[in-house]
């Protein structure tokens, strides 16, 4: 099992080692408002002892309800959006078979796995419906809040479905709510109808809760280690805590990207080489958009799949306004080994590539891409992750948190609140006619 690596050797033509030395003394303040917890957001910081001080009695609990999910259903659905949602997802993508939910019964031993109420698409909705169909099922709804829109019309959708499939007591045990541990409408709805529940922690926020019941519920039903991924987070937070500077991946990730926001590189994208990483981009999305995008200021965080993207966006980031700078995520022991053949006949001119492995033609596309972006004035860094399981993602999780939090207070934001996603949800909820909300109905209305 090795470790993550942080890696900014590569930017070393945009950002001197002597730059990286003058940010120390601020880094390290940053770090400090953290660890004292003296900083703007403080009471939501419980995401940082997580790995080594977790609930174990809910673990357990946790591991049990995964076990029923995986004996009693052929489909389990995660109804969640936002921080009740990415985490889970980038999990079990990252960790699972390619085409998971699709394998023949035999070669997958874990139910099916379906996200919903991450949208508000009727069709979504309605073609999700026609899956079920004759398939026993389970739903873990998880909103911390218990109010958020789009899982709570998803999860009235399938409460229903399985009441008429089960009658209202088995359904109930179908039902498992991960929520605020006291209150809020599923809380409060979870204890009226009995459903088991699970706590997002008050001190958690959604975009820092993988680690949670929120991420580890579903992630133990796709029958990943989450024993390993917990391991893994506390590898992280040991070095992100303890290791001095010089030798310290999330405190160099956190200096060197407000360096180049401070040169003028206000986009950084996540460049992934491998498609099971797509929603870890999406993730780090919301981790670092909802955290730092605020009072005006930010890096835009922003990902592309490649080599796919090098044919769509490739050109802009080669070529395009240089405001950006990419932080590459690279598995560097891809799980499958497939060897080119050579053809008798070269037709398509690859018989140069016979004997090598498809992974070998990955890297050398990843290396020679990193070296012509760099040559087009794009920054770039690296994250190594040694392998594709649990013990390296749960120390991505976590260098990513933490790497966050003090990015953030170098900033100077508080980067555990969201306040601008309100107000999409309060011209939302006037337009909706929801009581309460009239006189906002009224002025907007005259907009449209
Ligand atoms: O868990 P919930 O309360 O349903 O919230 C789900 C998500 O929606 C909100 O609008 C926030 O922007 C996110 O930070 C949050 O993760």
């Amino acid at each position: 099992m090795g470790n993550i690596v942080f890696d900014d050797s590569r930017a070393a033509g945009f950002v001197s080692a002597e730059e990286m030395d003058n940010m120390k003394a601020t880094v390290l303040c940053a770090k400090d408002v953290l660890m004292n917890k003296t900083g703007a957001g403080n009471d939501f910081l419980g995401w940082i002892d997580l790995p080594v001080n977790y609930d174990k009695k809910e673990f357990q609990e946790i591991k049990a309800a995964a076990e029923k999910i995986q004996i009693d259903s052929d489909v389990l659905l995660v109804v969640g959006i936002g921080g009740s949602y990415l985490g889970a997802r980038a999990a079990i993508e990252f960790l699972s078979h390619s085409f998971y939910n699709v394998l023949p019964k035999g070669k997958r031993k874990t139910p099916e796995i379906y996200f919903v109420g991450n949208s508000i698409s009727s069709k979504y909705i309605q073609d999700l419906k026609d899956v079920l169909e004759g398939k026993d099922f389970s739903v873990n709804i998880i909103s911390k809040s218990g109010t958020t829109t789009e899982p709570a019309i998803a999860f009235r959708v399938f409460k229903d479905l399985l009441i008429e499939k089960y009658g209202r007591e088995e359904a109930n045990k179908r039902i498992y709510a991960t929520t605020d541990k006291a209150k809020g409408a599923l809380k409060n709805l979870a204890d009226q109808e009995g459903y088991q529940t699970f706590v997002v922690p008050d001190d958690v926020g959604g975009r820092f809760s993988v680690l949670t019941a929120v991420g580890l519920l579903p992630i133990a039903v796709s029958g990943a280690d989450i024993d390993k991924l917990m391991e893994g987070a506390a590898a992280a937070r040991e070095e992100a805590v303890n290791a001095p500077y010089e030798s310290n991946g999330a405190l160099r990730y956190a200096a060197v990207r407000n360096i180049l926001l401070r040169k003028g590189k206000t986009v950084e994208i996540v460049a992934n080489y491998e498609p099971s990483l797509h929603y870890v981009s999406e993730w780090w999305k919301q981790l670092f958009g909802e955290s730092e995008g605020k009072d005006q200021r930010g890096i835009f965080p922003a990902a592309v799949d490649l080599t796919t993207d090098l044919h769509s966006m490739g050109q802009f980031i080669q070529d395009g306004s240089r405001i950006m700078f990419e932080t590459v995520l690279n598995v560097e022991e891809s799980p499958a080994e497939i060897l080119l053949k050579e053809e008798e006949v070269d037709t398509d001119g690859m018989n140069y590539l016979a004997g090598k492995s498809v992974d070998f033609v990955n890297k050398s596309a990843m290396n020679g891409t990193i070296l012509a972006h760099s040559d087009g004035d794009v920054p770039n860094l690296m994250v190594n992750i040694p392998d594709q399981d649990e013990f390296s993602l749960g120390q991505l999780f976590y260098f990513f948190e933490y790497a966050c939090g003090v990015s953030g207070y170098i900033l100077g934001v508080n980067p555990f609140n969201q306040p601008g996603v309100e107000s999409y949800k309060k011209n939302m909820f006037a337009l909706l006619g929801k009581p309460g909300f009239e006189k906002e109905r009224e002025e907007l209305l005259k907009r449209l």
